[in-house]
């Protein structure tokens, strides 16, 4: 195939060779499904790419080799240029772009084992919606402490992205953001396949956000719902959660504008009303009178809310940030209110300004 020009990009930044070699870290749902993504994106542009992908299941790595994920996505077809090992000094050899798909609160330790074979110069690309606990970390933080990469090459990507609606096709838009606007356009070059949409930023901080929160929302509406509450309710408390996301972001030094969009309202639309939501799900369960530990044994796949939710909240608090929704969904995780006093706490709330 013919190799396109270095892409000239809008904007200031770094120009980039097309590219060529990808190294996904993590075989579960959503590392698989964008592993497709940029599969599928090579084939439509004409590009050569080769995918590499890390798991840490031998089985799963089997099975990504013979161009499937039963485990995760069952019964969709991985494009060809999908190779996968176990290996990760392997899997990261050459690579111009390192994208990492691992539970959050596990990505500081993969991460410092990873970092000696990370190829100089790749880009570093979070597809996590989490926060870490204890250091209250957003991800794009712990991969420049941890590996020591620049923030004009490391990227996020968040958005309405249900990773089965994506797996098959289904037509979806996205973010890539990056400080860089240049690097932020050559990834979202990449990952446009005839399904898959994005859009670019410049906002780290609110596109990272914008993701987190949005789960511990979905864990809100969840136990709403769980309770048998019924679209008034949901409606009001993505409304009001967008709000309380959006005090957040700003306080961060993120945009408020970016709430509005896809990696915003976009996302918390789609995990707050789907049933292939794990966090969505999650609070539904702890709604009908689950614990959270019957919870887990319920689910194999990460609902990030669960540990973000307080890593949020502490945060919020530094910062002085009023987020009372956060504030009852720990407070119901810690098994200090039961499920049906989420609503009423919310509505016994202090009279106010809509924007205030
Ligand atoms: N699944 C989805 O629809 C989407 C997920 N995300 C985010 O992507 C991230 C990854 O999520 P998924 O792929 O869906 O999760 P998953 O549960 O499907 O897969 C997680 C992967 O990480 C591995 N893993 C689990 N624990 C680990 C540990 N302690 N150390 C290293 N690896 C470990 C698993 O073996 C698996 O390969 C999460 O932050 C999630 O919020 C973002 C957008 C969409
Ligand atoms: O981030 C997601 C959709 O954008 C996936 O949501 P869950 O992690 O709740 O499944």
């Amino acid at each position: 195939m013919s190799a396109p020009a270095a892409d000239a990009a809008p904007g200031s930044g770094t120009a980039r060779e097309p590219l060529r070699r990808v190294a996904v870290m993590g075989a579960g749902s959503w590392g698989t499904t964008f592993a497709k993504v940029l599969g599928d994106a090579a084939e439509a542009s004409g590009t050569d790419l080769q995918v590499r992908v890390w798991g840490r299941s031998e089985a799963v790595v089997a099975d990504l080799n013979q161009h499937r994920n039963t485990r995760y996505l069952d019964g969709i077809g991985l494009p060809s240029c999908i190779s996968a090992s176990t290996d990760p000094r392997k899997v990261l050899e050459g690579a111009q772009a390192v994208i990492l798909a691992v539970p959050a609160q596990s990505l500081r330790e993969q991460l410092s084992q990873w970092a000696a074979d990370l190829p100089e110069d790749a880009v570093v690309v979070s597809l996590m919606k989490g926060l870490e606990l204890g250091s209250d970390a957003r991800m794009s933080e712990i991969i420049s402490e941890v590996a020591g990469i620049p923030a004009e090459r490391i990227a996020v990507v968040s958005g309405p992205n249900l990773a089965l609606e994506i797996a098959r096709c289904q037509p979806t838009a996205s973010v890539v953001a990056c400080s860089d606007e240049a690097t932020a356009h050559w990834l979202a070059l990449a990952c446009t396949a005839p399904y898959f949409r994005p859009y670019t930023s410049t906002d780290v901080v609110g596109v990272e956000i914008g993701g987190i929160v949005k789960n511990v929302i979905a864990l809100a509406v969840g136990i709403c719902e769980g309770k048998g509450m019924g679209d008034n309710t949901k409606a009001s408390v993505i409304t009001r959660g967008l709000a309380e996301t959006t005090r957040l972001a700003s306080a961060l030094g993120g945009d408020p504008q970016t709430m509005a969009g896809l990696a915003g309202l976009g996302d918390l639309v789609a995990t707050c009303s789907s049933k292939l939501s794990r966090n969505h799900t999650a609070g539904t369960l702890l709604g009908q009178g689950l614990t959270v530990e019957q919870v887990g044994e319920r689910t194999t796949q990460v609902a990030e809310g669960i540990k973000s939710a307080p890593a949020v909240h502490e945060l919020a608090q530094k910062l002085g940030v009023d987020m009372p929704i956060t504030a009852a969904v720990v407070a119901v995780l810690k098994g200090e209110l039961p499920v049906d006093q989420l609503g009423p706490l919310l509505l016994a709330r202090q009279l106010k300004s809509e924007g205030d």
